[in-house]
């Protein structure tokens, strides 16, 4: 009797029938044909990206909200997110304030898959749960899905391209192949880099410049942290036009093709030639530095996402020591190709020790420049902080440069290493 009075399930919503109604289903699909039907949760809008997979454990809020996820459908292998809920994203108002405590104001991937959404949350600095930062942020997810299953999938044929149907669209058809939406045809690193300079820490004692692809705040607190006085620039700005007013260059972190950048590439070439302060680059940085450099760059088949990636250093430099292995962060689609030899005054840095891409290259010291790209994060936020010293190494090296160059000024007094607030290198769970 009972049974008889309740109505027939289409197959795609069988399994969720019980706890959801159509509005809140939600379907994964990926451009190679498979869908994965589950439960939405925050925004009720269904979005287009690149659907790649994460195996961090924790920091689902720094990740959402690092720039360098701009255009990607997010997975979390790890199946329970959300259980230490989402904190008030602003920072104590001080002169080093970077502005936000997360990694930028808002959400940047388009959308986020778990296998098992955590709606309680416990944590001191918690302030709401991660549905409804979502749905704050218009961002829309999935759970109760098999991420297991996805993340072989994706592992196996690649970052594939995805629609994430939310509400009425759940039961529309797939999309056809040359419906989706890639982000990689979109210069990303321009819509998201400031449009004007601005400057942080403006007392302190070396003045570094900023390119910025879609810096994480991480990576600014870092640079700050050491009391440098950094002037953050658009990505594209030529900094040959100013650069002899700077200690240092930073190129930092960001979405999407580094070719897309190729206009900063060039120009850093000219940088490279013409200027020797010391260069350090993360990430998409390390790419644009690498290209400056003459190597080439190309897409990896899944790239590398999580917190646990195992990187050899080949070379010594700083608190760096050759032959020791450094967990690190990482978030990255594209990697720098292995050219054997390196152009001229370069060398490998680091090495992945899963898949032996190239994690970093630096310039030779016969060549007397002081150059560094690192494709993983030494500024973490999230996971473990084993490299963080790299920032302590590039301020350092800009502070000695600047030195030499005012050798004869009695006002200026070193700074030993000894003196910068950073903190020891400890591994956190990755
Ligand atoms: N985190 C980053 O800077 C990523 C760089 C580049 N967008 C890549 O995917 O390889």
């Amino acid at each position: 009797m009972f049974f008889r009075s309740i109505p027939r399930i289409p197959a795609l919503f069988r399994g969720f029938a019980t706890h959801t109604s159509p509005s809140n289903l939600a379907v994964l699909h990926l451009r190679s044909g498979e869908q994965f039907s589950g439960k939405a949760f925050g925004a009720s809008r269904s979005i287009w990206g690149e659907t790649v997979f994460s195996t961090s454990i924790t920091s689902y809020t720094e990740s959402m909200t690092d720039p360098s996820y701009r255009g990607q459908i997010l997975v979390f292998t790890t199946p329970l997110i959300g259980n230490y809920g989402v904190p008030l994203n602003r920072a104590p108002t001080d002169a080093r304030d970077v502005g936000v405590l997360l990694e930028s104001k808002k959400i940047q991937c388009s959308g986020i898959v778990v296998a098992d959404l955590a709606e309680k949350y416990s944590h001191h600095s918690a302030v709401e749960s991660l549905s409804s930062w979502c749905l704050r942020h218009d961002i829309p997810g999935i759970t109760g899905v098999d991420t297991r299953a996805i993340t072989t999938i994706l592992r196996n044929q690649g970052t594939t391209l995805g629609r994430l149907a939310v509400g009425p669209d759940v039961v529309s058809r797939a999309p056809a192949e040359n419906e989706y939406w890639d982000p990689s045809t979109e210069n990303l690193v321009d819509q998201i880099s400031t449009k004007i300079p601005y400057v942080l820490n403006p007392n302190g004692d070396v003045k570094i410049a900023v390119l910025d692809f879609g810096v994480k705040a991480n990576i600014l607190r870092s640079l700050v942290r050491r009391d440098a006085a950094i002037t953050v620039l658009p990505w594209n700005f030529d900094f040959n036009a100013v650069r002899n007013e700077f200690d240092g260059l930073f190129l930092t972190n960001g979405p999407g093709d580094p070719k897309m950048c190729l206009e900063a590439a060039l120009n850093l070439r000219r940088t490279l030639t013409q200027w020797d302060r010391p260069v350090f680059g993360i990430c998409m940085g390390h790419q644009i530095i690498g290209m400056a450099a003459g190597l080439d760059a190309y897409r990896m088949t899944f790239g590398n996402r999580g917190h646990n990636q195992p990187v050899l250093a080949l070379a010594s430099s700083g608190s760096i020591k050759a032959g020791r292995v450094y967990v690190t962060s990482q978030n990255h689609q594209y990697a720098l190709t292995l050219s054997d030899p390196f152009p001229a005054g370069w060398e490998p840095f680091f090495i992945n020790c899963n898949d032996s891409s190239v994690e970093g290259i630096k310039s030779t010291e016969e060549s007397g420049k002081k150059v560094w790209g690192v494709q993983f994060h030494p500024e973490s936020a999230g996971g473990p902080l084993d490299t963080i010293e790299m920032f302590t190494d590039f301020v350092v090296e800009c502070r000695m440069d600047m030195l030499r160059r005012s050798n004869d000024d009695p006002e200026l007094v070193p700074i030993g290493m000894e003196t910068l607030s950073s903190p020891r290198p400890i591994a956190v769970a990755a």
